[in-house]
């Protein structure tokens, strides 16, 4: 969306122009408009008058040349046309204010649309790549009926309005031109068929609203590189009748029906420009249809073209509310927005051919785009999947191990406990049991088991090995009938007795360092190594759970990665499907969309052969009836005497 753009040209005030006695007050009276910069306000003796103070992006003095006009305001608008958009520039203002002097000029200072045609021909050229066809034609609108100017008799044409073509005017003459000169040839023409007339206001009155047109064809040299689009644009330079009040134009007869026309389509335009204005949802109806100039220029007004307005004003102090209300219609008119874009027309070729090209690049984007980018997603997937099942393998492993590892030590802590807890069970004093362990190494193979059957001690038996009590002829053999035998019957205390000399008792009390070592170590400090392996055991066995519970969480965290993992590879895997499918469908429509343009395009061949028949039966039919027609005028005239 762009807004129109809006200036206000002030002309220099008339002296000789006009006949100064209908400038009553003159330049100089106590009104006068101020100037400054971009805004001007209405001044009263020198004091601004309330509410009438006005903004705008340009505003031009009576100094400011044509030339000046065009540069800020038409030549934009001019570039953009030869590059395909529409454009419409208009002069509006009261009458004798300045607008056929702004769009037409004079002599030594052309206007806007002998300056537009010229930049028309110059951006064409500097467009090497392109080539062009233009079209001109020039219509005016008098007393709301559309006459062809640049044909001579060309009276009341109608408006119709066609899918295609949008509005136009039928029957209109549309010269095909090749230089500004031949252009401002035919403007010449039009000029002179032109409706003017003399008012109290203005000696050379417009008294219709002019549209001169320039339609734009081009096309790339090298087709190959549009896709045979042709752009085509239409310029419209438009010079407004002015507004007038009657009594001021001192009109009658022809002049104040003519001034009666001007001003209701004037009306109508302002009231377009005040709808549109307006925000959205007030808008409503736009009453374009009101008048023949709203409906041609409707493109311009709120439509696909860019526009500028040039809104021409009188300063004399007898036209203020004039000016005032021309000011108005400016500040309307610079909130409008137009939405201009490029125009392109495509032939049947060209449109078969960039839909190919579309169908192509559509196809390309399916088959590229989406399978390929599923595939990464699911190979990568499955390459996750594949890490975490390595992973939880090697955790499971480990899990395997340390549950091994724990049930080792488990067994061995209980068999430790199971010893402390026998060793606490024994109610002996800790020599006792340092002699119970010597005595048990003595016994023989044939001895009795006899748990606390316990009969003598003896410290530091195997110390004296010279002194065993035991007789030689008794050899290795010993048991407890053997000594009670020996001692008659008297347990008595070992330390009492007396050692036998020589006597050897060599194989039962061969001994290996270690238990030597064991049954030095006092039974305290056993028990202490014991319970001191036993905690250090029971903290590696709580210290393996801790690492057996989490090795089993991060195995439950994989297992739960995996089924996310296998999850998104099923949705991932359904989501393909569903975009082949898709795929497919979109392929299917576009394979019916080739048949139906096929099938449009032989129709509109049969339509065109269909068309031209009828045509040329119709010139033949109109031939035929012009010829009666004449027939009967000679027939006519050669009756009458
Ligand atoms: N900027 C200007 N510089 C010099 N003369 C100007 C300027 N503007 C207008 N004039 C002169 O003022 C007179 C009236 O101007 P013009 O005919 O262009 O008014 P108009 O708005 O087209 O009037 P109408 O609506 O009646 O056709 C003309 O003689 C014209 O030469």
């Amino acid at each position: 969306m762009e807004k129109i753009s809006v200036a206000v040209r002030f002309r220099p005030p008339a002296a000789a122009a006009v006949d100064p006695s209908h400038y009553s007050g003159g330049g100089g009276g106590d009104r006068e408009w101020r100037v400054d910069d971009t805004r001007i306000a209405l001044l009263h003796r020198a004091a601004p008058v309330p509410g009438a103070s006005f903004a705008f992006d340009h505003v031009f003095d009576g100094t400011a040349t044509n030339a000046r006009i065009y540069g800020v305001l038409v030549r934009n608008l001019i570039r953009a046309a030869v590059d395909g958009f529409n454009g419409t520039a208009f002069a509006y203002g009261q009458t004798s204010s300045g607008k056929t002097f702004t769009m037409n000029g004079s002599a030594d200072q052309p206007g806007i649309i002998p300056l537009s045609v010229r930049d028309v021909f110059d951006t064409a050229r500097e467009a090497a790549d392109r080539e062009f066809l233009i079209r001109v034609s020039y219509m005016e609108i008098y007393n709301e009926e559309i006459n062809d100017l640049l044909t001579l008799g060309s009276q009341k044409l109608p408006i119709h309005e066609s899918l295609e073509r949008g509005v136009y005017v039928a029957g209109l003459r549309e010269e095909i031109v090749n230089s500004a000169e031949q252009v401002l040839e035919l403007l010449e023409l039009g000029e002179a068929n032109r409706h003017f007339g003399e008012t109290n206001m203005n000696v050379r009155s417009s008294r219709s609203h002019t549209i001169f047109r320039m339609v734009i064809e081009s096309s790339a040299k090298n087709q190959m590189d549009s896709g045979d689009a042709i752009r085509v644009s239409v310029l419209n330079l438009v010079d407004l009748a002015g507004s007038e009040r009657i009594a001021k134009t001192g009109a009658g007869g022809v002049r104040l029906k003519e001034g009666k026309h001007i001003n209701k389509s004037l009306m109508i335009l302002g009231n377009v420009i005040n709808k549109l204005s307006e925000s959205g949802k007030q808008r409503g109806h736009i009453p374009y249809r009101d008048s023949k100039l709203t409906r041609i220029l409707q493109p311009a007004l709120g439509g696909n073209a860019k526009t500028s307005i040039i809104c021409t004003a009188a300063p004399e102090e007898i036209h203020v509310e004039e000016t005032r209300g021309t000011l108005q219609f400016a500040s309307r008119a610079k909130c409008v927005s137009n939405c201009a874009q490029v125009n392109e027309i495509l032939t049947d070729a060209a449109l078969l051919k960039r839909q190919n090209k579309e169908i192509e690049e559509l196809r390309k984007k399916l088959q590229g785009s989406h399978s390929v980018v599923l595939e990464q997603v699911i190979l990568k997937q499955r390459n996750d999947m594949h890490k975490s099942e390595l992973e939880r393998d090697r955790l499971a492993m480990e899990l395997e191990e340390e549950k091994r590892l724990r049930e080792a030590l488990e067994h061995r802590l209980a068999e430790q406990q199971k010893l402390l807890d026998d060793l606490n069970s024994t109610s002996i004093s800790p020599d006792q049991f340092n002699d119970f362990i010597q005595l048990d190494e003595l016994k023989t193979p044939n001895s009795k088991e006899r748990p606390n059957g316990f009969v003598a001690s003896r410290a530091h038996y195997s110390k004296d090995v010279e002194f065993s009590p035991i007789p030689e002829n008794l050899g290795t053999v010993a048991d407890e009938d053997l000594w009670m035998q020996l001692n008659k019957g008297c347990i008595t205390d070992l330390e009492m007795l007396e050692m036998t000399p020589g006597f050897k008792c060599s194989q039962s009390i061969t001994e290996d360092k270690t238990s030597v070592a064991t049954r030095e170590e006092p039974i305290d400090a056993r028990c202490q190594r014991l319970e001191k392996d036993c905690s250090s055991d029971r903290q590696q066995l709580e210290e393996s759970k801790a690492k057996c519970t989490a090795l089993e969480n991060e195995r439950d965290l994989l297992k739960e990665d995996n089924s996310s993992l296998l999850e998104e590879l099923a949705m991932s895997k359904q989501e393909a499907s569903r975009l082949v499918a898709e795929r497919e469908e979109m392929l299917k429509e576009l394979d019916m969309e080739k048949s139906r343009m096929e099938e449009l395009k032989q129709e509109i061949r049969l339509f065109s052969q269909a068309f031209s028949q009828r045509q040329g039966q119709l010139t033949s039919l109109y031939t035929k009836s012009k010829a009666i027609v004449e027939n009967c005028k000679t027939s006519s005239q050669v009756s009458l005497p």
